[in-house]
C-alpha cells in the first residue's frame, strides 16, 4: 500500500497494491490493520456505491454536519473520475482550499477524505462507477451541499466542454459565501 500525503493535512491519497498475474489483478481495496500500521484507524461502517452514465456528471459538494460527520475512503470501481475534497475545518490554514485527483479503475488510487471536508466528482468516462466507505451512517438531516462551481472555492474541474449532469439538488444547493462550516480544525 502506497500511503501519500497531499499539500491539505490529514487528506491522503492510497494506492494499494496489486498483484498481477495472467488472470488479472488481485489487491486488497481496504485493510483496517494495514491502514491502523500507519496510524490511519478509522471505523467504517457504510460502503457507497454509485454509477453515472453520463460524462460529466458531477455529484456534490456534499457533506454531513456532526454529530454525523463522515470521513471517507474513495475509490473509482469501472471507469475515470475526478475527485474533489474542499478543507471546510474552521481554524485550518487550508480552509476554502480544494485537492482534486483522478481516480481510475486502472489507476486503483483511493483518495482518504477525513471529516470536515466537502466531497464531490465529476465522472471523466461513460458508465462510471464510485465506491467509498462511509465513517458513520447516511443522516439526511445532516446532509448538506454547496455549489460545485462556487468561484470562491474555483475548482478547476477537468472538462470544459460538455453539458453537465447534475441534481436538482446540486444545483440549488447553497454559495460558498452563505455556507457556515460545522467543522472545527
Ligand atoms: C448518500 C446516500 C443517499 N441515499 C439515498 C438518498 C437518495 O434517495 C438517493 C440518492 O442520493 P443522493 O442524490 O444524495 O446521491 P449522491 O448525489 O450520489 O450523493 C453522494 O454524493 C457525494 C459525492 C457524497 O460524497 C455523498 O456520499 C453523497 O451526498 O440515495 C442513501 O440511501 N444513503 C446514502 O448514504
Amino acid at each position: 500500500m502506497y500511503i501519500g500525503n497531499t499539500d491539505i493535512s490529514n487528506l491522503i491519497l492510497l494506492t494499494p497494491k496489486r498483484f498481477g498475474d495472467e488472470r488479472g489483478f488481485f489487491s486488497e481495496s481496504w485493510n483496517r490493520k494495514t491502514l491502523a500500521e500507519s496510524g490511519i484507524d478509522i471505523d467504517f461502517v457504510q460502503d457507497n456505491h454509485s454509477l453515472s452514465r453520463a460524462v460529466g456528471t458531477v455529484r456534490g459538494l456534499h457533506f454531513q454536519s456532526p454529530p454525523h460527520a463522515q470521513a471517507k475512503l474513495v475509490r473509482c470501481g469501472r471507469g475515470r473520475l475526478f475527485d474533489v475534497a474542499v478543507d471546510v475545518r474552521k481554524g485550518a490554514p487550508t480552509y476554502g482550499q480544494w485537492y482534486g485527483v483522478e481516480l481510475s479503475f486502472e489507476n486503483g488510487k483511493q483518495l482518504l477524505i477525513p471529516e470536515g471536508f466537502l466531497h464531490g466528482f465529476m465522472t471523466l468516462e461513460p458508465d462510471t462507477e464510485i465506491i467509498y466507505k462511509c465513517s458513520d451512517y447516511y443522516a439526511p438531516e445532516c446532509d448538506g451541499s454547496v455549489r460545485f462551481d462556487d468561484p470562491d472555492i474555483g475548482i478547476e474541474w477537468p472538462l470544459t466542454d460538455v453539458e453537465f449532469t447534475v441534481s436538482a439538488k446540486d444545483r440549488d444547493a447553497q454559495s460558498f459565501a452563505d455556507f457556515d462550516s460545522p467543522f472545527t480544525y
